[in-house]
């Protein structure tokens, strides 16, 4: 049986752009239209030409895309103009755009506060201005702006507005939820009236995502008759966004609802491309990627319950709805309080270390999780900690260094130049092979000069951790009730009486040969964590170089 196409439309650049907090540059809308175009969407939006320089510039020289329409938004003509002498439009037709998608309002009550002109006046701006886009050559869309609200309103008027567009050769009239207020349900019915009422229409849906049913009422659409789906990557957009693209494309392409009966422009390789084009996005906007991410967050397949690892270990399919590889994410299995011996087990598989499920050592080492992770350790987020962790149980980790003590300043004040200015430094010291070393570190701050410290003189192991990089540190206060706080490396496993707060700090590191690792620490004292979690950096990384045992310490 033949499947129906469904066009994706993506409006990262134009309604994403509207997001608080993101602001493209043109080389950011260029690489986000090319991964678009990679993927397979088939219309990229790129902005709004005329608006403001970004997007003037960016349709001034478009992305080459291979597969994708360009396509340029807008408005409809202003009331009291004619198409042909408006500014707006000449600025859409001015660019080379093949598409056009111009917003056009289909609410009365819209129509009579935010234009403030009679109703007929509208229906006459929303022909002409697709009349107008249609005869120039563009495929011509009408966004009618707030469709839901106006059809729940004044279904006749709603009616009559994308009439006209229909009627004066739009390609597309997509049925906005502007304020992103209309359910599933509603957008169901809705769309299939319209789609009775108007034979062979070719309908669109752009939700905004304020109930968190932006995804629902695309595909709710879908199934009612349009054919056209916008949204963004990673749900960017206006307030709380738009309709998440990444989550519709994983949907729209893997359950078999949807991809039995459509043909979309996505390609398997894209397919397996999505969870890289939306932390792309996140990496051009320089923030976290949501861990969460329905598909392609770091914990779309990550299993934690023990009875969740038993049973995916078995076969995946119990709990995963679709392959993790099939959108280029990946399986993780959490070491956490909720573990049972198979977390274990795969955890220690994953680093090369396979064990018997009856070796007396894997309860052992079950245990020392769950009482560090009562400490306030945590291993989901810290992988090397805990192949060390484990490494040490089983006796694999020589001692290559010993820290003797080591001590941290903070000064605050007033420089040659009469500038105020606080200091850190950071004096260690340490044994290598009985040798003593002592080092000095400066930094912006005691964590940084400790590192700086650390690292500055190891003896045999320095050409080791020469291109080691701290490239980022998370600091968490833990109220850990009545459990312990710690006070050092030596006393990690002694309880102590107390309600105190407790430090936990994640490091991520970096080598020069592109390999990346987080480590954890644990301490009331913020400055004891973050040494506890640097020195696991650098013994995770004398022990993955295969850098040869040290003698111990000097008696
Ligand atoms: C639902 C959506 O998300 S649509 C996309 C919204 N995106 C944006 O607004 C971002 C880009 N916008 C802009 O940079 C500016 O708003 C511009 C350049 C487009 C217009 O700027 P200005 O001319 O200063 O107008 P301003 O933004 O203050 O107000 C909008 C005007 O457009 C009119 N207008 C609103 N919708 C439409 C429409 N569909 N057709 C014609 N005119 C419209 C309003 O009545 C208002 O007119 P007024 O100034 O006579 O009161
Ligand atoms: C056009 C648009 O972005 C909206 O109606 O939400």
């Amino acid at each position: 049986m033949s499947r129906e196409r469904l066009y994706l439309f993506d409006t990262t650049l134009r309604d994403g752009a509207q997001t608080r907090g993101v602001d493209f540059s043109v080389e950011d809308k260029r690489a986000i239209a090319i991964a678009l175009d990679k993927i397979g969407v088939d219309y990229v939006e790129g902005g709004w030409p005329g608006a403001n320089p970004t997007d003037t510039a960016f349709f001034a020289d478009p992305p080459a895309l291979k597969r994708a329409t360009f396509t340029a938004f807008g408005m409809t003509r202003r009331p009291g103009r004619s198409a042909d002498n408006d500014p707006g439009l000449a600025g859409l037709t001015g660019t080379a755009a093949p598409a056009i998608c111009i917003v056009g309002k289909s609410w009365d009550f819209q129509v009579k506060v935010a234009l403030d002109i009679p109703l007929h006046e509208n229906v006459e701006i929303i022909g002409d201005s697709i009349a107008h886009l249609a005869a120039k050559g563009r495929e011509a869309m009408l966004d009618a702006e707030h469709f839901f609200d106006g059809y729940k309103a004044n279904p006749a008027y709603a009616m009559e507005c994308i009439r006209a567009a229909w009627a004066a050769g739009a390609k597309w009239v997509v049925l906005c939820d502007t304020n992103g207020g209309t359910l599933p349900h509603e957008v169901e019915r809705i769309v299939a009236d319209v789609a009775d009422a108007v034979p062979g229409i070719r309908l669109g849906i752009h939700a905004h995502n304020d109930t968190e049913n932006a995804v629902a009422n695309s595909l709710a659409a879908i199934r009612s008759g349009a054919r056209q789906v916008q949204g963004t990557l990673n749900g960017l957009g206006e307030r709380c966004g738009n309709a998440n693209l990444v989550s519709l494309i994983g949907t729209l392409c893997l359950k078999p609802d949807f991809a039995e009966r459509f043909e979309t422009g996505i390609t398997q390789d894209g397919l397996r491309h999505l969870t890289q084009t939306s932390r792309l996005l996140d990496e051009i906007l320089n923030r976290s990627p949501n861990r969460h991410a329905a598909y392609v967050g770091q914990a779309a397949f990550a299993h934690k319950g023990g009875l969740h690892v038993s049973a995916v270990l078995k076969d995946p399919r119990t709990y995963e709805h679709v392959p993790p590889e099939s959108v280029g994410n990946e399986r993780h299995v959490l070491i956490s309080d909720q573990a049972g011996k198979s977390n274990i087990l795969a955890r220690l598989h994953d680093v090369g270390i396979d064990l018997d499920p009856k070796d007396p050592r894997v309860d052992r080492l079950l245990e020392t999780v769950k009482e560090r992770e009562y400490l306030g350790y945590s291993y989901d987020g810290a992988d090397a900690s805990f192949e060390l962790m484990a490494r040490r149980v089983l006796g694999q980790i020589p001692d290559y260094f010993f820290v003797e003590s080591f001590k941290v300043l903070v000064e605050r004040r007033y420089n040659a130049r009469r500038e105020l200015v606080t200091v850190s430094e950071a004096i260690v010291r340490t044994q290598v092979d009985g040798n003593k070393l002592l080092s000095v570190g400066e930094g912006n701050g005691p964590v940084n000069a400790l590192d700086a410290a650390l690292r500055q003189d190891l003896g045999k192991y320095q050409r080791y951790i020469e291109d080691l990089e701290l490239v980022d540190f998370k600091v968490r206060i833990l109220q850990l009730g009545n459990a312990a706080a710690v006070s050092g490396p030596a006393s990690v496993d002694r309880w102590q009486a107390g309600t105190g707060a407790v430090t936990r700090v994640l490091i991520e590191n970096a080598d020069g040969q592109g390999n990346r690792w987080f480590t954890v620490g644990v301490s009331p004292n913020i400055v004891e964590a973050s040494f506890q979690a640097l020195t696991d950096a650098i013994v995770y990384k004398l022990y993955r170089d295969g850098a040869p045992a040290g003698t111990g310490p000097a008696e």
